[in-house]
């Protein structure tokens, strides 16, 4: 049994508190508002993130992040991604000796393009002992429900995931598996969300299955063809957090980024569809580091492309979608194939 701290207690932060809480660990949850913490710790809800759900008695609840951190060796960070270069801030303020963060969060930050274990790596310093990835497709409501969910841990340093497949594994609801490959890890969780966005979008303009399975398949073939330029093994997109995470995200009435897209293919404006979620909607801000990374590298993403001029050009849903159809005729392999020759 460990002191594990959770920073951040939100959906995904309180689902993995019940996840280690499960498994017998002791658990910190931290969270920046007393209210929420008195709520979690005397009646042992979060109906904000996870309504309906009683959480397990391991689970403490923190407002005091020096306190949530007291000699502890491990903390799983769970944050949206644009907080993270700020609460990191907090935590080194906090920390006497180096600890090892498990990321959660999904995102790729606009303008200086960083993974997030990137972002960790360059905050943390001497205080980080190592930074593990886990990814996969897990909604925090089914998480928090028991139901049977699968993900993947990587790092730099294998043996660090192997520890956290360990803590994280539980037979009944929770199967961690390792790969290697941090970069493909992260890229494929960063960019599905894009692909989810777009995928809400084509449901929100009352598209149907045929135009679903054409986004995840082609939506795939650019994460990839991004993810190979930035140095990602291809495999790892056949994995589960690549297509895995894909299908979860794309298909799913829980993923916050296919609600947006539902509610922007509908016809709402950007800014009321995310003040209406109450939650993070993580694909609009990668779509613009994506859409920068893509300009940079010289690599062809047109779901990306579109998705960005919605967003933030005021392109027209139905005209976005009609512009992918309209695309000049091309091999659906060539890509691949150049992949497999390099
Ligand atoms: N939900 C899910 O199913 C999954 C989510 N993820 C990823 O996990 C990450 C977190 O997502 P999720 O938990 O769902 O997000 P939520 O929107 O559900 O919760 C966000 C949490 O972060 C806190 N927070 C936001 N800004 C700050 C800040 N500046 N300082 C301290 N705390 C802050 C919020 O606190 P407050 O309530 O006070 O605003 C809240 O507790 C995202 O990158 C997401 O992509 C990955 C897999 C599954
Ligand atoms: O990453 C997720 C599931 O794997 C959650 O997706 P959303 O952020 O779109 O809800």
């Amino acid at each position: 049994m460990e002191q594990i701290a959770v920073l951040g207690a939100g959906s995904w932060g309180t689902a993995l508190a019940m996840v280690l809480a499960d498994n017998a660990h002791s658990v910190r949850l931290w969270g920046q508002r007393p209210e929420q913490i008195k709520e979690i710790n005397e009646k042992r809800t979060n109906e904000k993130y996870l309504p309906g759900i009683q959480l397990p008695e391991g689970i403490t609840g923190y407002s005091s992040l020096s306190e949530a951190l007291e000699a502890i060796d491990t903390a799983v960070l769970a944050v949206p991604t644009k907080a993270i270069r700020e609460v990191l801030r907090k935590v080194k303020q906090c920390l006497r000796q180096p600890i090892t963060i498990v990321t959660v969060s999904k995102g790729i930050e606009p303008d200086t393009h960083k993974r997030i274990s990137e972002i960790i790596e360059e905050e943390m310093g001497t205080l980080l002992q190592d930074v593990v990835v886990l990814s996969g497709p897990s909604h925090a409501e089914e998480v928090s429900l028991r139901h049977p969910t699968t993900v993947t841990v990587s790092s730099k340093n294998m043996t660090a995931a192997e520890r956290v497949q360990d803590l994280f594994m539980n037979s009944q609801y929770f199967r961690v598996y390792t790969n290697p490959d941090l970069i493909g890890i992260e890229i494929g969780g960063a960019l599905k969300n894009i692909i989810a966005l777009a995928a809400g979008i084509t449901d929100g303009l009352g598209y149907g299955d045929n135009a679903k399975a054409a986004l995840i398949t082609r939506g795939l073939a650019e994460i990839a063809r991004l993810g190979c330029a930035l140095g990602a093994n291809p495999l790892t997109f056949s994995g589960l957090a690549g297509i895995g995470d894909l299908i979860v995200t794309c298909t799913s009435v829980h993923s916050r980024n296919w609600r947006a897209g539902h509610l922007l293919g509908k016809g709402n404006p950007l800014d009321e569809v995310l003040q209406s979620m109450g939650m993070v909607v993580e694909g609009v801000r990668t779509t613009k580091a994506a859409h920068q990374l893509a300009k940079k590298l010289n690599v062809k993403m047109p779901i990306t492309e579109v998705l960005y001029d919605v967003l933030f050009n005021g392109k027209d849903p139905k005209e976005g979608a009609d512009s992918l159809m309209a695309r000049m005729k091309t091999n659906e392999m060539e890509d691949l194939i150049n992949i497999l020759e390099k």
